[in-house]
Formats: structure tokens, sequence, C-alpha cells
């Protein structure tokens, strides 16, 4: 049962349009959240995933707002993070609303989905991202093309946010740790679509969290709404003209939501268009404000509180700040023509990976690694923490592929293993083999036809390749 204070009921009351009620209110934020998942179109079509997990009992309900979205009941009581298909990345557990924003952002995009380059010069900056719910979706939208730059302030998120993009298998992201206050400085007018989900007082979260709102006091808001304006102006401020904006919360007031998109228009005046959303998807209208924000109440839909604004730039503003000077020691350099040649043939001989050619070989020491072309000229610019993907360390002889390149990167070829050996190599085990073969040395091992990782094949045994932090001590496994 959700626990509401009088102050907070107050203050719906007086923003709850007047076609609601507050009792709908009242009921729906006591009712359970309806499970809703994201398959990961990076990985495996939704067609595909949907036959998949139909045979282990899962029965889809498609989520109007997003292509890959789907409400899922499940004939088991497994957890769903502990599941192969899980680790593996075919899915993200997230919740309906928050399809949202990646939706709004690329709904200009939504009638050429099957050109899969159509991103291929594109940049984009997500200012707020961990856990990185939105940031995969992008990424998923962008079919790994062009660049997205995925921001986080707080550092024990940003870990949280790099496990989740390898383990979905992105390599056209670039992570910072910066407060994103910072961008419309160092990277003005650079993107062509900027996510803001900004930090909030979370209101909209009452259906997971029954204690979200006990202690809730409006005042307390006052320096959230504050960093809101101010992060606003610099997503603003890194967008180029012509570019759109999507400001998204989960917090239910006014002041963290339409207020926080006036003071941008109060302080960039005509250069801020409201660009609406009413037609975004059937029945878009219904949680529509007169500005063509969605402002998503629990009732509407049956799903959290959301609210998402789009906005576009419509004319060149005045830079703040002067453009800080550029940073050098980059530790990186680009591999040569003879490095280039010596790793495709690497990866094409044991895995039959063909290298992208859109995309720069990097060295730094002995590993190399694969940038996003689109990154390059803004190196130096800024601090980034990781780009794009590693590929391999570079050995006396030879190299040792990296876990997150064999999960980014497509190949034919694999070792299938059942449920039973799934589940040892997850639990970080050696995987004893029945017959005695010809060692095949470096394996990608599989199941159901997707990666899990590397294995080396010694004839008798797979030598267990899985990084240790990615060991589990629980599998669970469909009967
Ligand atoms: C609503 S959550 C983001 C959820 C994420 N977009 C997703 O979909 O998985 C807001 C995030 O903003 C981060 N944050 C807070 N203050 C920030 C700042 N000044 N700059 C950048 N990020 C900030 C928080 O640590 C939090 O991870």
């Amino acid at each position: 049962m959700a626990h509401f204070n009088q102050n907070f009921l107050d203050s719906i009351e007086r923003d709850l349009p007047s076609h609601l009620s507050m009792e709908d209110f009242i009921a729906y934020s006591n009712k359970p959240l309806r499970l809703s998942i994201r398959v990961n179109t990076l990985k495996i079509s939704t067609e595909n995933f949907i036959d998949l997990m139909s045979a282990k009992g899962w029965s889809f309900d498609p989520i109007p707002w997003c292509n890959q979205g789907f409400w899922v009941t499940i004939s088991s009581d497994l957890q769903l993070g502990n599941t192969i298909e899980h680790l593996q990345g075919l899915f993200y557990i997230q919740e309906a609303s928050s399809m949202l924003p990646p939706t709004a952002l690329f709904d200009s995009h939504a009638d050429n989905e099957n050109d899969l380059s159509q991103f291929a010069q594109t940049r984009v900056l997500d200012m707020a991202s961990a856990p990185g719910s939105k940031t995969t979706q992008i990424a998923a939208l962008m079919n790994n093309q062009g660049l997205l730059v995925a921001n986080e302030y707080s550092a024990s998120r940003v870990k949280v946010l790099h496990a989740n993009v390898a383990r979905m298998g992105v390599s056209n992201c670039a992570l910072t740790h910066f407060d994103a206050r910072v961008f419309g400085e160092y990277l003005f007018e650079t993107f062509d679509s900027v996510l803001l989900d900004a930090p909030c007082s979370g209101e909209g979260t009452i259906r997971k969290d029954p204690d979200a709102l006990k202690n809730w006091d409006n005042n307390d808001n006052k320096g959230i709404v504050d960093t809101q304006k101010a992060l606003i102006e610099s997503a603003f401020l890194a967008l180029k003209v012509g570019g759109c904006l999507v400001y998204s919360t989960c917090a239910l007031s006014r002041q963290e939501n339409q207020d926080v998109c006036h003071h941008l228009k109060t302080a960039f005046g005509e250069a801020v268009e409201f660009a609406a959303l009413t037609e975004l998807f059937p029945d878009a209208d219904k949680a529509c404000t007169e500005e063509g924000f969605l402002h998503v109440w629990p009732q509407i839909y049956d799903s959290e509180g959301f609210f998402v604004a789009k906005i576009r730039k419509v004319s060149a503003v005045e830079r703040t700040l002067p453009e800080p000077k550029m940073q050098k020691n980059f530790p990186f350099t680009a591999a040569k023509t003879k490095q280039i040649e010596e790793l495709t043939a690497y990866f094409e001989d044991s895995f039959a990976i063909t290298l992208p050619t859109d995309a720069e070989i990097m060295v730094r020491d002995l590993e190399f690694w694969l940038f996003p072309k689109a990154v390059m000229p803004l190196i130096g610019k800024m601090r980034f923490q990781r780009i794009g993907i590693k590929l391999a360390d570079a050995l006396k002889k030879g190299y040792k592929v990296r876990h997150e390149a064999i999960l980014a990167l497509s190949s034919p070829t694999r070792f299938e293993l059942s449920d039973e050996q799934a589940k040892e190599f997850l639990m970080g085990r050696d995987i004893s083999l029945v017959e005695k073969v010809k060692p095949q040395g470096e394996v990608i091992v599989s199941y159901a036809s997707n990666p899990l990782g590397v294995a080396k094949h010694l004839g008798n045994k797979l030598k267990n390749n899985l990084p240790r932090d990615l060991v589990k001590d629980k599998i669970a496994l469909y009967q």
C-alpha cells in the first residue's frame, strides 16, 4: 500500500487535469506495475525473441509507443534478471513509460526504420544516463551507428551504465562522467539530438516503491528544480540548430516539468519551439498538455507516472562561456595499416568476424579498441571515460579477444551449449566435453544461437574465459 502524505495529495489535486480523478490516481498508485521488457534488436529480432520466449511460457502484449516494448506475463516465478537470455542482453527490463523519451527523440526517423545506416553521421547526447535503459534503447534505435555520448555524474552508477552498455552489445557509445552542466560549454552546438532524462523527485515511481512519497515535501524540490533548469540550458546549448531535445522526468509536479520547459523558453526566446507529441502513438493525446507535452499520469495507460517534452532549436543562440582550451595527452593513437591487417585477419580466422570499416581501430599500449568514427572530431574537447569497445589485447604471439567485442560484433560461427552447459559457463566453470576431439583454440560459445562469451576449446573441455566480474552465483533456468 502506497504511503502518501497530505502535502503530496494537495499538490497532485492542484496539478491533475480536470478530466482525471483523484480516486483513480490513488487506486492506480496502489496497483502493482505490469511487468514490461524491451527486446534488444542489436542482438535479436522482435519476432525471433517472441518465438524463443513464447516456447518458455511468456505471453506478450505490445506497448503502443515502442515497437520493441511489451508487457509480459510469465508462467514461472524465475528471477528475470538471472535468466540466460537477460545475461545475453536479449532484453532489458524497463518500465513501459520509460520507453517514451527515446521514441519521442526519434519519431521523425520511424518511417525509415529499415534504413540501417541513416544514423551513420548522427551525434546524440544522453546527459543523465545510468543505469542505461534509455541509452541502450537509443543505441538500438541507431543500430549502433553514429555516436552516442552517454554521461553520468555518479561514479558508482557509471559502472552500472557500462555493464549494461556492454551486456546489450552497444558499440557506438562514448561514456563520460561529468556534472552535465558542462556540455553546453564543452560541446556547444555539437549534437543532432539530446536526451535529458533529468534527476528528479521520482514521484511517478510510487508503484515500484510505496515508500517513495512517505516524507514528500514540496520545499525539498527547490534544489532539484534549479539543477533541472541548469541542465536543460546546457542541453539546449549543446544542441545543433535544427536539432531536437527531449526533456523527461518521472516527477509529476508542474515545477519539475512544464515550468522547466517554460524556463528554457524564457531564457532563449524564439530559438525554442515546443514540438507537439499529440501524434506520437494512438491515444497520445489523452496525456497531452496544452503545450503538446506528454504528462503521463499512472491511470492513463496503467503505467508509472512520466513527463516527456520535445523541444526544437530553431535558430542559433550565443554561447554563454568561451570555448575551453583543447586537452592534450590523449592516450590512444590510430592503429597502423599492418596492425589493422593483422588484427582483422585474427578476427576473421578465429571467429569469422569482419571488423566494421566505418569505425576507427585505435591502440593504447597493447590494447586494441574500436572507436565510432563520429567521436574523432570531439577528441580533446572533453575527457571520455571509455569510447567504443575494446577488441583485444596483443600477446607476445597473437591476440586475446575481449568479451565485450564478442558480444557486440556478430559472428556466424559458434559452439552451441545446452541449458546446463550455458548455466555452468555463466557461473564461471569449465565445461567437460563428452567426446575428446581435436582442440579448436578460442571459440565463441552460444546458447539458443546467441553468443555467451569466449572459451578455449582444449579437446576434452572448454576452458572458461568469462571475465570474473560477470561470473554469477545463480542462474535461473526454465525447466
Ligand atoms: C532519472 S535518472 C536517469 C535514468 C536513465 N536515463 C535511464 O533511463 O536508465 C537521472 C540520473 O541523473 C544522474 N545525475 C544527477 N545529477 C546529475 C548531473 N548534474 N549531471 C548528470 N547526471 C546527473 C543521477 O545520478 C541519475 O543516474
